[in-house]
């Protein structure tokens, strides 16, 4: 994660330089004023005091990415530094109202002191141009990509490595935990980038209609995955985990997506695999996402390319521009590249359509079922919806749905349709009635 361990950067070239510029001034001020001998003494002064500031520093660049991969000390340390921010740092950066509030950075070219455990570091902020994407993509204009430079005296080496640059991570990660609002990412702007929305999706695993055993098992299953960071590390396995979401249209696949992403307090990245024109493309879009989120690929059935792999390549030239192997590599690439929480979630109405290689275990972990309404699912709509726990109608409606098959997203179109409980849940029973007796046993 630290791009380089040495005691030569560019910011420390630059404050050399300055300095450089102003012992030659010195130099020629001393030449004029002192007798040689005077001079000769000072010089060796100041050489032994310059050799040792610099034998004594160390300076660590942190940049945006690292291996390809968006690099988290790197997001932390801007996250971090946002709290370290004074009234001495005249130069800031402000922006991104994702979150309801005002962000704030340091700009480029200004410092932040820093005090942990009786040492003291020094971070600077600087821009620089993406040689490697320039060289990559010569027609777009030139990407800008910032660093972060800490600087801190060679005796603290070992606590910076040991305990700050942890405390940084660890500060970032509980800064994060404790956000109200998520953000759901989407590639827009020709995919070149993420751009971050607030998630707004109220749906919870309270509100969520489904099994209470079911709910049980998959909030269990993200509390396990969650704990078990040295588990994974000590048997050598990266830290991720894979949900298959399928059922009919309807059913709550996107509200569960939103539930898990709530629990966790996660953010989401919306991964539209029909907008991407290569593989490569698919895998830096990838790594470009940080750590805690949810990386979603919704009606992979719809992509005609996870059908089948043989067929993967010119199955339809148009359409097609990621393949099977593509998504494989990509997925099994994101997740050995770092040691963070990665979870991805797939969603289906056909998961019988999908290639047996997305499904098996170690990709695609867990497979949720979310089926049509159940008596158990509708009572938690109606205390959502209605407010009400139990009611004479009840009994009716829960043989009825054991003989029709509807949605929970009917349903709760039904609780929607007035105030008084009575009267949405006698025409819910009137609704339920006449399907039966339509012998319209599915829907859609
Ligand atoms: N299991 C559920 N629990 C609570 N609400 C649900 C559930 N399923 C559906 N709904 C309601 O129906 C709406 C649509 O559901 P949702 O988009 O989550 O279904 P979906 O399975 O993702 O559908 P599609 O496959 O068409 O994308 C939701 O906004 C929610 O109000």
């Amino acid at each position: 994660m630290i791009s380089g361990l040495k005691n030569t950067t560019s910011s420390w070239f630059e404050a050399y330089a300055a300095l450089s510029t102003s012992i030659m001034i010195l130099q020629t001020a001393i030449n004029q004023l002192l007798p040689l001998r005077l001079r000769t003494f000072v010089f060796s002064i100041l050489k032994r005091f310059l050799s040792r500031l610099i034998a004594s520093c160390v300076t660590l660049t942190i940049d945006e990415s690292w291996d390809n991969c968006r690099n988290q000390l790197y997001v932390a340390a801007k996250e971090y530094l946002h709290s370290k921010i004074t009234h001495a740092n005249k130069n800031l950066r402000v922006g991104n109202l994702v979150r309801g509030e005002i962000a704030m950075a340091i700009q480029d070219g200004e410092a932040v002191e820093d005090v942990f455990d009786k040492i003291k570091v020094n971070w600077r902020f600087c821009v620089k141009e993406d040689e490697l994407g320039r060289q990559q993509n010569q027609n777009n204009p030139p990407k800008l990509k910032g660093m972060y430079v800490l600087t801190f005296s060679e005796k603290d080496r070992k606590k910076v490595m040991d305990s700050y640059l942890p405390h940084v991570l660890s500060t970032y990660k509980a800064i994060k935990e404790g956000r109200k609002t998520m953000s759901i990412y989407n590639r827009i702007n020709n995919n070149r980038s993420w751009t971050p929305l607030a998630l707004n999706h109220p749906s919870t695993f309270d509100t969520l209609a489904i099994e209470p055993e079911l709910k049980k098992g998959i909030i269990n299953d993200l509390d396990r995955f969650l704990r078990r960071k040295d588990f994974y590390k000590k048997i050598g396995k990266p830290w991720k985990r894979g949900y298959l979401l399928y059922g009919p249209p309807g059913t709550g696949k996107s509200s569960m997506i939103a539930a898990m992403a709530n629990y966790l307090k996660f953010d989401v990245y919306n991964l539209d695999l029909a907008t991407f024109s290569s593989d490569s493309e698919l895998m830096s879009a990838l790594r470009e996402t940080s750590s805690r989120s949810l990386i979603v690929v919704e009606d992979i059935d719809c992509n005609k390319v996870v059908h089948d792999r043989s067929k993967a390549v010119n199955v339809d030239p148009m359409f097609l521009k990621v393949t099977l192997s593509g998504i494989l590599n990509a997925m099994d690439g994101l997740w050995s590249g770092n040691g963070d929480e990665r979870i991805i979630v797939f969603t289906t109405n056909h998961k019988e359509r999908l290639d047996p290689a997305l499904l098996r275990p170690g990709r695609m972990d867990m497979h949720i079922y979310l089926s049509f309404c159940t008596f158990n699912g509708f009572r938690i709509l109606a205390s959502n919806y209605l407010d009400v726990q139990s009611h004479p109608s009840f009994e009716q409606v829960e043989s009825l749905l054991e003989k029709v098959e509807v949605t929970p997203a009917t349903i709760a179109e039904e609780l929607l349709k007035s105030d008084d409980a009575d009267v949405v849940l006698g025409g819910l029973v009137e609704f339920l009635e006449q399907k039966e007796m339509g012998g319209v046993k599915k829907e859609g």
